[in-house]
């Protein structure tokens, strides 16, 4: 059996994910289009997200402990956010414009995963921001993504 990395030991360490949303926020908060939608972001963003993705790509759980947060309470931030497509392709293009600047790894198995979380995390973001309840219960774990498969295929909720 091979020792396989986790997308997190791979990507490098904590400053590899911290570095990666520092230069991301900088260019979001420039742009056009989503400057206006964090402008009152928190100081904590930028590590909080961070910390999230880390964690989600299987590193140190610094979202859930230190950081206090849930998968619930990463949900919640969304709710009500009204986010569309054109915001949503905004944020993955900024994203991996900040990867390619800051030299994140570019192999074809690691984008291809890295980018099928974002495809899969920031949809997920645009549904969860046009409701206005929490669908996710406080207790439910983090995600984690890994060097595979989805796991679908997606099943819509009745109306
Ligand atoms: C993989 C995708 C995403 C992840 C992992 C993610 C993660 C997070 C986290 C952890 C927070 C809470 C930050 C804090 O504690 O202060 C947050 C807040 C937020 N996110 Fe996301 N997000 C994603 C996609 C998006 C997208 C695509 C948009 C918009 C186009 C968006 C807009 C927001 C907004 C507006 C907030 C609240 C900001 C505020 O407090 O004013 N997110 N997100």
């Amino acid at each position: 059996m091979k020792n396989i990395p986790t997308l997190y030991e791979w990507a490098g360490d904590m400053r590899t994910f911290e570095e990666l949303f520092r230069t991301f926020y900088e260019k979001v908060l420039k742009d056009d289009l989503l400057g206006e939608v964090f402008e009152n972001m928190s100081p904590e963003h930028v590590s909080h997200v961070a910390h999230f993705v880390a964690e989600v790509f299987g590193g140190p759980q610094l979202y859930t402990s230190e950081d206090g947060g849930s998968h619930a309470q990463m949900v919640g931030h969304h709710i009500g956010k009204m986010l569309t497509e054109e915001k949503r392709q905004r944020w993955v293009y900024l994203l991996l414009q900040s990867a390619d600047e800051l030299g994140l790894k570019s192999d074809p198995e690691f984008r291809s995963a890295f980018v099928g979380y974002l495809e899969w995390g920031t949809r997920i973001a645009v549904i969860n921001s046009v409701i206005t309840e929490n669908p996710v219960n406080p207790e439910e774990p983090m995600p984690k993504w890994g060097w595979g498969e989805t796991g679908g295929p997606y099943i819509p909720t009745e109306e």
